[in-house]
């Protein structure tokens, strides 16, 4: 039923041992030969950590997808319990002053290209979605979730503050007082929560119902002209989309001062230790 499948072995080289996961490709995309919808899952163990190497996959990867004309995105992952831990907090920790630039500039390009893709979206969330996580579902068009996970944007939690363009998916989701106070909460959503609060859409209880439930909401547009279902959406979007675009640079600026503010860097060593203290027992 695969019309393709995109996994090649990229070699890369990176001067910076912490960061190098393997050689190969981080994400893969299989494309449906009867639904010519495409599934793009991220593979990068233990917990799918958006680093550079991640989020330059998943940027070409994305854009692989709009290229083919595939009929629509399926966002997953390849770990049974996690879709994604959000930023690896390794690329913010004691940086390297050009790979932060690079990190927060391809975080960028991954948003705008998934916010504002020209395909139908959504994300069959298999496992948790904390902060990073929860933007990329977010970003998507629709979202089916399995039971007894969490998904939010927790960063107050770190000490961190969530751009204006994480705050915008999450906008986009749920109803605004209830967006606000778990902003400033950092709270995560259980399932069950997130199902009654909109935040998620559907629950599925294995990822293939989940995977099914995203192509069918893909499907429902199939009676729509895709130009016009396209067209309409990045409409809706383009406010969202502008003002990142016409403000990167300043992001970027505002992102590098504030990581690199000794506060910042001590409240991420203490949350890397707690959450290494927390996997050795
Ligand atoms: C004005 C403002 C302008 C600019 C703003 C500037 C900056 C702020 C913007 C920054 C935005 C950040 C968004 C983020 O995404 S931050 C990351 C938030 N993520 C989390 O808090 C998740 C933390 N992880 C967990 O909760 C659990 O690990 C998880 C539930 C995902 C999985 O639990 P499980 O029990 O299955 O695994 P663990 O044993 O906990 O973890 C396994 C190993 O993986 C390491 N790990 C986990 N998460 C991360 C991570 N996000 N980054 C790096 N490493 C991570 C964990 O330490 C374990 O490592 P080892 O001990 O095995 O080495």
């Amino acid at each position: 039923m695969l019309r393709s499948t995109i996994s090649s072995l990229v070699p890369r080289a990176t001067s910076v041992a912490r960061h190098m996961s393997n050689a190969a490709k981080l994400t893969t995309v299989e494309i449906n030969d009867v639904t010519g919808i495409a599934t793009l899952t991220m593979n990068r163990p233990p917990v799918n950590g958006l680093n550079l190497e991640l989020l330059t996959d998943l940027n070409n990867s994305i854009q692989e997808i709009e290229d083919n004309k595939s009929r629509g995105l399926i966002l997953t992952s390849s770990n049974p319990t996690i879709f994604s831990a959000g930023l690896d907090i390794l690329e913010m920790y004691k940086p390297d002053k050009e790979r932060l630039k690079a990190f927060w500039t391809t975080l960028q390009d991954v948003w705008l290209a998934l916010y504002g893709s020209a395909v139908p979206t959504a994300a069959a969330i298999n496992g948790h979605s904390p902060a990073g996580g929860c933007l990329l579902a977010t970003s998507c068009e629709y979202r089916v979730m399995l039971p007894k996970f969490t998904i939010g944007l927790n960063e107050t939690k770190l000490g961190i503050v969530a751009p204006k363009w994480f705050m915008s998916s999450f906008l986009s989701v749920l109803p605004r007082r209830v967006a606000e106070r778990a902003l400033n909460q950092g709270r995560m959503f259980t399932t069950d929560e997130a199902l009654r609060n909109g935040l998620i859409d559907e629950v599925a209880n294995s990822k293939e119902e989940a995977l099914a439930k995203c192509a069918e909401f893909i499907g429902s547009f199939s009676k729509v002209n895709p130009l016009a279902r396209s067209l309409t959406k990045q409409q809706l979007r383009a406010a969202e989309l502008s003002e990142l675009e016409n403000e990167r640079a300043q992001d970027l600026e505002k992102f590098i001062f504030f990581v690199n503010q000794p506060a910042v860097q001590k409240g991420l060593g203490i949350y890397l230790e707690n959450l290494k203290k927390k996997s050795k027992n």
